[in-house]
């Protein structure tokens, strides 16, 4: 039998990393790894992150530090909680410091734009001293906001093992974070990220006033498309029905904090996405450059993607999002599996 996982280490001062770092530092030893140590310093003097996540207080007992090797020496858990495009030049940072015996655990949702590769396989490429079943994912339906306010809060956990998946919850499990279970990397990862494509187009209809009918087809339609597109890489055709499928498409096309919605609500008034990418800056809406690698890949496997696509158009190609609405209404009458 294991030991119990006894200290954390979150590495990302971005809203998911801080968020997961003040809620978990609660009820567990947490220690939070910052990209320098000015940065380190301001978050541990002011107790505030106030670039991200400017109306939560950092709890006293929460571990700041830009030391890598401080951060993961005692500490069996990391949870990488960076952008996509930064996941493999951080794990770079961190791999001299991790040995066989560390768990890693993504909660980035994203692909990497140039390999196309998901987080877990990145994760896998720069630690081949790891054990690829100590690498798993987490996703679900996760505001960073509402998860350090302490609003009750449930997520998944994926390995490839069983056990430490069980582990890996027990060590994660607060009063207001409930965590389950599963064996679907691929499935979970998949989710995760393709779901910030579809609540940009979410977005659009609601920029668009299209109403709430197109908006249900919409997400119903792009579940479908993100199963299919799962399924071809070995998913599980249930995880999409879970909280890392619907159950994230739900608070991400709802969510008045969501920064994918928010960009299709921008591109509805005619806005170009330099012009939105820039206002949301520092923040990163990971559906931007998914619609891009999801597109690619869909060609690549040959799947049926029709609303990537139309998303893909107004996107990096000027298309006005009523005629991508248009376009899909009017395809091929069809049957709906
Ligand atoms: N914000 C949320 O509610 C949730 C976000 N996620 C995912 O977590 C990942 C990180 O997103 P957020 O924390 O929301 O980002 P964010 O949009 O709050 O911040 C991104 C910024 O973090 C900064 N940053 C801080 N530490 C960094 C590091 N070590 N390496 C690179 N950049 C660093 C960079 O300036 C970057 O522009 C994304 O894949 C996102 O999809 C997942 C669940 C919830
Ligand atoms: O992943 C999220 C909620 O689960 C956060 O969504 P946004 O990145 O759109 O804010």
């Amino acid at each position: 039998m294991k030991r119990s996982i006894e200290r954390i280490t979150v590495v990302g001062t971005g809203s998911w990393g801080t968020a997961l770092a003040a809620m978990l530092s609660r009820e567990h030893e947490v220690t939070l790894l910052c990209r320098s140590k000015e940065e380190a310093e301001k978050l541990s003097t002011t107790r505030r992150n106030e670039r991200f996540l400017p109306s939560i207080v950092l709890p006293e007992q929460l571990y700041i530090t830009a030391d890598p090797e401080i951060a993961t020496s005692q500490c069996p858990l990391v949870i990488m909680v960076v952008p996509s495009v930064a996941m493999r030049e951080n794990i770079r940072l961190l791999s001299p410091y991790l040995s066989e015996n560390h768990i890693v655990l993504s909660a980035a949702k994203g692909f990497e734009p140039c390999t196309e590769l998901r987080m877990t396989q990145v994760l896998q490429a720069e630690l081949p001293g790891i054990d690829p079943k100590n690498i798993g994912a987490l996703s679900g339906p996760n505001i960073a906001l509402e998860v350090a306010e302490g609003k009750p809060t449930t997520s998944v956990v994926a390995f490839p093992d069983e056990q430490v998946a069980m582990r890996v919850i027990n060590a994660l499990t607060t009063k207001t974070f409930r965590i389950y279970g599963s064996r679907d990397v691929v499935g979970v990862e998949i989710a995760g990220a393709l779901k910030n494509v579809i609540a940009i187009g979410a977005g659009a209809i609601d920029g668009l006033a299209a109403g709430n009918n197109a908006k249900a087809a919409f997400v119903t339609r792009g579940i479908a498309e993100i199963s299919r597109f799962g399924i071809v890489q070995g998913a599980n055709p249930l995880t999409f029905a879970g909280l890392a499928g619907i159950g994230d498409l739900i608070v991400t096309i709802t969510s008045k904090y969501s920064r994918n919605r928010w960009v299709g609500q921008e591109f509805a008034k005619g806005r170009k996405l330099a012009d939105i990418l820039s206002e949301l800056h520092p923040q990163v809406a990971e559906g931007v450059e998914t619609t891009r690698t999801a597109w690619k890949m869909a060609q690549e496997l040959a799947v049926d993607m029709p609303i990537i696509e139309q998303t893909y158009k107004v996107m990096f190609e000027g298309k006005p999002v009523h005629e991508a609405l248009i376009d899909l209404m009017n395809r091929e009458p069809k049957f709906e599996s």
